[in-house]
């Protein structure tokens, strides 16, 4: 928008909206990041409960391998058996490892890794297992578990102790057949109270995801519904703000309009873009001519009779965005041409770059002017260029002369005898002579030449580029024989005769005051020398003037 574009809205704080939007789009991203750490949290736990699963089938195949192998080795004595005993109950060592180290107050969390590890857990999931087992051990189910991890742990210790048992024996000497039927008892009891747990384990296990899982859901409903809702009101205030705003515009829009119609004024308003009239009075109606059903397809372009106008105006509206008092010249829809004052405004109109225009025809004052400009400039009787028009035609001509060396000669003619025309036939008479003499000086002078009545009976002649005083003198002969001859003046017939007094530029001097009277002077040598004859301007004739 231009700097001194008005526009046709609502005044708003731009930079307190512009806060309210940003803090806004922030809270949104804030709901949108919570959500996205809660979801990682979540999958976390799960995977982490996932992996405690997995951990207890590999515990519970550790445990399983280990009274296998040492059942064997009751039964066989076979060293390779006690080596896959003390393997696979590594793996259920390794956990225990964990488990009480997690259980310390301040635990060493590499040991509890390497014991994990040894539990032939992953170890990307064991970072998940260990804050499983920290943070959520107040959840019962999960305190639950561990306890009974606990007591599986307990039973795992007494089969280390009948493996131990096993192993002094079978190193000293071969177990008889009640001990080994003793030992295998004794296995077979652990695993039988060890079943359970496992079980028990896996299906606290299996409760806890199921319970996190409805929880997440649950958080994940409440958090999208609050991110929803918040949507939603956002929407239905952005909306509505931009309904109040449009019904704002609509109404300024319509304000605008009935002031604008009622204006005595001619006003019209264009789209910036591409000249279209979006709105036209009914004052602007009658000047261009036009029906208002027919406002669609104007364009202002068409309403100029030159379009340098049309260029200048909006150049002139580029600028600053107003234009006061241009004059052009336009034209209505019938092509009459009448020339307007423009005063035209950049404004928002519609939401769009706008020119609006009132312009007022100024066709009668300039009609005025031009009328009052032609009177000063002429001679009311014989339409002739006056004095003022004649010394300001003799200024330019002498300064055109000066500048290309060229002459010219000024005619002062006077006619003699006038006065008893005036007296012997009227005033009238008199008049309707002097109109017939500008007509036959004019007819004796090329058009380029210039003719004018001074006063009275007095007219000058400004002849430029002529070929020297004989030219002059050939063209004021010519026009004494014109004026010379019968004046038939409405029955009457009248006879003049005239005295020529002839200045040249720049002979007889380059000032046009001093011109002008050289000729007069002239003219009155003419008169002394007994009228009806041409003189030149002398040097000496200045002597008789007065002072
Ligand atoms: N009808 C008419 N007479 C005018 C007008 N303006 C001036 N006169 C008269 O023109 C005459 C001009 O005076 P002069 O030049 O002294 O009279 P003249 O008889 O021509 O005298 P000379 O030039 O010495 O021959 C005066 O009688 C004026 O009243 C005019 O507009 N109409």
């Amino acid at each position: 928008m231009a700097p001194h574009e008005p526009s046709l809205s609502v005044p708003v704080s731009h930079n307190g909206k512009r806060r309210r939007l940003i803090v806004i789009v922030w809270m949104f991203a804030a709901m949108v990041v919570g959500l996205f750490l809660f979801a990682y949290a979540s999958i976390t736990l799960l995977s982490a409960g996932r992996a405690y699963v997995q951990g207890e089938g590999l515990w519970s195949k550790g445990q399983k391998d280990a009274i296998y192998a040492l059942s064997r080795y009751a039964l066989y004595a076979n060293d390779a058996d006690y080596q896959t005993y003390l393997t696979a109950l590594a793996v259920n060592q390794g956990d225990r490892i964990a488990r009480l180290e997690l259980e310390k107050a301040e635990p060493d969390l590499h040991v509890a890794h390497a014991g994990f590890v040894q539990g032939r857990n992953h170890p990307d999931d064991i970072p998940g297992m260990i804050f499983l087992f920290r943070q959520m051990r107040n959840v019962p189910e999960i305190d639950k578990a561990i306890h009974l991890w606990t007591q599986a742990d307990q039973h795992l210790e007494m089969l280390t102790q009948v493996g131990t048992r096993i192993r002094s024996i079978a190193n000293t000497r071969a177990l008889t057949k009640e001990e080994s039927q003793g030992f295998l008892s004794q296995l077979h009891d652990i695993n039988a109270q060890l079943t359970p747990l496992e079980d028990g384990f896996s299906s606290t296990l299996g409760d806890v995801a199921r319970k996190f899982t409805f929880l997440i859901l649950l958080v994940m409903f409440v958090l999208v519904s609050v991110l929803l809702a918040g949507a939603y009101l956002f929407s239905r205030r952005l909306v509505l703000q931009f309904e109040a705003v449009q019904d704002t515009l609509q109404a300024g829009k319509k304000q605008l309009e009935d002031v604008l119609q009622f204006a005595p004024l001619p006003i019209l308003i264009t789209q910036s873009s591409d000249e279209s009239v979006v709105y036209i009075n009914d004052p602007a109606l009658v000047q261009f001519q036009v029906n208002r059903a027919d406002m669609g397809s104007m364009r202002a372009r068409d309403f100029y009779v030159d379009s340098a106008d049309r260029d200048r105006l909006i150049a002139a509206a580029q600028g600053t965005g107003t234009v006061r008092g241009l004059e052009l010249h336009l034209k209505d829809a019938q092509g009459k041409p009448f020339w307007a004052q423009y005063s035209s405004q950049r404004i928002r109109y519609d939401g769009q770059d706008c020119l609006m225009t009132a312009l007022v025809n100024i066709d009668e004052k300039r009609r005025v002017h031009d009328d009052l400009h032609y009177r000063a400039y002429h001679d009311e009787l014989t339409c002739l260029p006056n004095r003022a028009m004649f010394m300001d035609a003799l200024k330019r001509t002498l300064g055109r002369m000066e500048r290309k060396n060229g002459m010219c000669s000024i005619l002062f003619i006077d006619l003699d005898h006038f006065k008893a025309v005036n007296d012997q036939l009227g005033h009238e008479m008199g008049d309707l002579l002097l109109q017939q003499v500008a007509q036959r000086i004019q007819a004796c002078v090329r058009a380029s030449d210039l003719v004018a009545r001074l006063a009275g009976d007095e007219f000058v002649v400004l002849i430029e580029e002529h070929e020297g005083a004989d030219d002059a003198r050939g063209i004021a002969q010519k026009i004494l024989g014109a004026l010379g001859r019968d004046y038939s003046l409405s029955g009457n017939t009248a006879r003049v005769t005239a005295s020529i007094g002839i200045s040249r530029y720049p002979h007889d001097g380059v000032e046009l005051n001093r011109l002008l009277t050289s000729a007069d002077l002239a003219m009155y040598q003419a008169k002394t020398q007994g009228k009806n004859n041409v003189q030149f301007y002398r040097r000496e004739d200045s002597s008789q003037l007065p002072g």
